[in-house]
C-alpha cells in the first residue's frame, strides 16, 4: 500500500495485549494504564484474521509488542499461525525480556524471526528502579536463550535519560563490541508518564559522540530492517549500535508502518490521535474486503509526520499503542 506521501506501508506493529509485568517510570504509573475489559480485548483468533487481511493488502512484516507480548496467554500458538500466513515474511516481538527465557525456544519453533529486548540499565538496582519490580537476571536469562535458540539478530532498545543511565552509554558501546549483540539508543518522547514528568532525554548525536571518540563507528547498512535505526559496527566488535532519533531528527519521512492496538483500533501514527475501529466491523462479520477497505482507509489518514514539538499530546499510554 502506498500513502499520500508516496510512502510504500508494509509493517504493521500488533499491540496483542495492553497488561505489562513491569512498570516501567518513563512509560506508566506505578498503578499502571487503565486496562480494557476482556471482551474489549482482539481475541487471538481475530489478530489471526486482521493479520491475513493485512497480508493481502501488502503488509509482509509483523511486529507483536505491547504492553509485554509475553504476559498473554497463547502467544506461541499466535504466533505459529501468523508465521504460516502467505505473504508475511518476517513475525518479529518486543519484549522486555523477563519472561523470554522460558519461551524463546518454543517461539522460534512456531516461526518468531527475532526478538528487540528492552533493557534500559546493566545495573541491578538501577534496572528494579526504572522497572519499579523487574529482575534484571531473568532478563539476561531471555537474552541468552534468544541467542541460543537462534532469534537474531538480537536487539536491545535502550532509552537514556539525562540524569539516569546516560554515565552507562560507554558500558553499553562495550557491551556490543563483545557480545553479538544490536543496542539501539531511543529518544524518550513525550508520551506515557515522560509527557509529564520532565525527565530529559538525550540527544543521539551526544550519544554516538561519546561512543565514537573511544570506539570508531563505522556505518552498517546489514542490519537495516526498515526500521528507523540508524546502525553502526564498533570496528573490530561482534555487535553494534543503532541510534533512533523521533525528536532530534525525526525518520517520518521513511516512515512504512501502521499499528493495530490490543483493543483492536488501526493507528496510522504513532503520534496523532486518529484511529479507526476494525474490531466492530470484525465482530459484525464485515467481509475480508471490507476490513481491507479499512486497512487502506488507516493508510490513507498516515499524516506525513509527528508534530511533537507543538505541544499537542497523545493521550494514550505506549503500552497502549505499542511503541
Ligand atoms: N516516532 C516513532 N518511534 C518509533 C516508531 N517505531 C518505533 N519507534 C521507536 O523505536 C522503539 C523501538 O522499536 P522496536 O519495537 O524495537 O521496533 P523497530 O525499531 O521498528 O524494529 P526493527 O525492525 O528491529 O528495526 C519504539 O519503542 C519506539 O520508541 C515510529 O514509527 N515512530
Ligand atoms: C511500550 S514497550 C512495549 C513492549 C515491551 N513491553 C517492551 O518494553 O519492550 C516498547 C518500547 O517502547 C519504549 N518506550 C516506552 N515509552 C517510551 C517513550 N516515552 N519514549 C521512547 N520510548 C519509549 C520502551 O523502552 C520499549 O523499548
Ligand atoms: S516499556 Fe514495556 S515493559 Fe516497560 S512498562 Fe512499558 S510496556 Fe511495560
Ligand atoms: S511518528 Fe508517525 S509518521 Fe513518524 S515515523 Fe512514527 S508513525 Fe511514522
Amino acid at each position: 500500500m502506498q500513502d499520500t506521501f508516496q510512502r510504500q506501508i508494509n509493517y504493521l506493529r500488533i499491540a496483542i495485549t495492553d497488561r505489562c509485568n513491569l512498570r516501567c517510570r518513563y512509560c506508566m504509573p506505578a498503578t499502571g494504564v487503565p486496562l480494557k475489559g476482556h471482551e474489549d480485548i482482539l481475541r487471538l483468533e481475530e489478530i489471526a484474521t486482521l493479520a491475513r487481511v493485512a497480508a493481502g493488502t501488502g503488509i509482509s512484516r509483523i511486529r507483536l509488542t505491547g504492553g509485554e507480548p509475553l504476559v498473554r496467554k497463547n502467544v506461541v500458538t499466535l504466533v505459529r499461525e501468523l508465521a504460516a500466513i502467505p505473504g508475511l515474511e518476517e513475525i518479529s516481538l518486543t519484549t522486555n525480556g523477563i519472561f523470554l527465557g522460558a519461551l524463546a525456544f518454543s517461539l522460534k519453533e512456531a516461526g518468531l524471526k527475532r526478538v528487540n529486548i528492552s533493557l534500559d540499565t546493566l545495573k541491578k538496582d538501577r534496572y528494579r528502579y526504572i522497572t519499579r519490580r523487574g529482575n534484571i537476571t531473568s532478563v539476561w536469562q531471555g537474552i541468552r536463550a534468544a541467542l541460543a535458540a537462534g532469534l537474531t539478530p538480537v536487539k536491545l532498545n535502550v532509552v537514556i535519560t539525562r540524569g539516569f543511565n546516560d554515565d552507562e552509554i560507554l558500558d553499553f558501546a562495550r557491551l556490543a563490541r563483545e557480545e553479538p549483540l544490536h543496542i539501539r539508543f531511543i529518544e524518550l518522547m513525550p508520551i506515557g508518564t515522560a509527557a509529564a514528568s520532565g525527565t530529559a532525554y538525550v540527544p543521539a548525536e551526544e550519544i554516538k559522540g561519546r561512543i565514537s571518540r573511544v570506539y570508531p563507528l563505522e556505518p552498517f547498512p546489514d542490519l537495516a530492517t526498515n526500521g528507523p535505526a540508524a546502525n553502526f559496527r564498533l570496528v573490530g566488535g561482534r555487535g553494534s549500535v543503532g541510534f533512533i532519533t523521533p525528536m532530534s531528527n525525526h525518520f517520518c519521512s521513511r516512515c512504512n508502518r501502521l499499528r493495530l492496538t490490543a483493543d483492536g483500533k488501526l493507528r496510522p501514527c504513532l503520534y496523532w490521535d486518529g484511529e479507526i475501529d476494525i474490531k466492530g466491523p470484525l465482530r459484525a462479520g464485515a467481509p475480508e474486503t471490507e476490513l481491507a477497505a479499512i486497512f487502506a482507509r488507516a493508510v490513507s489518514l498516515k499524516p506525513a509526520e509527528h508534530h511533537m514539538e507543538n505541544g499537542w499530546r497523545q493521550p494514550r499510554a505506549m503500552s497502549q499503542i505499542g511503541g
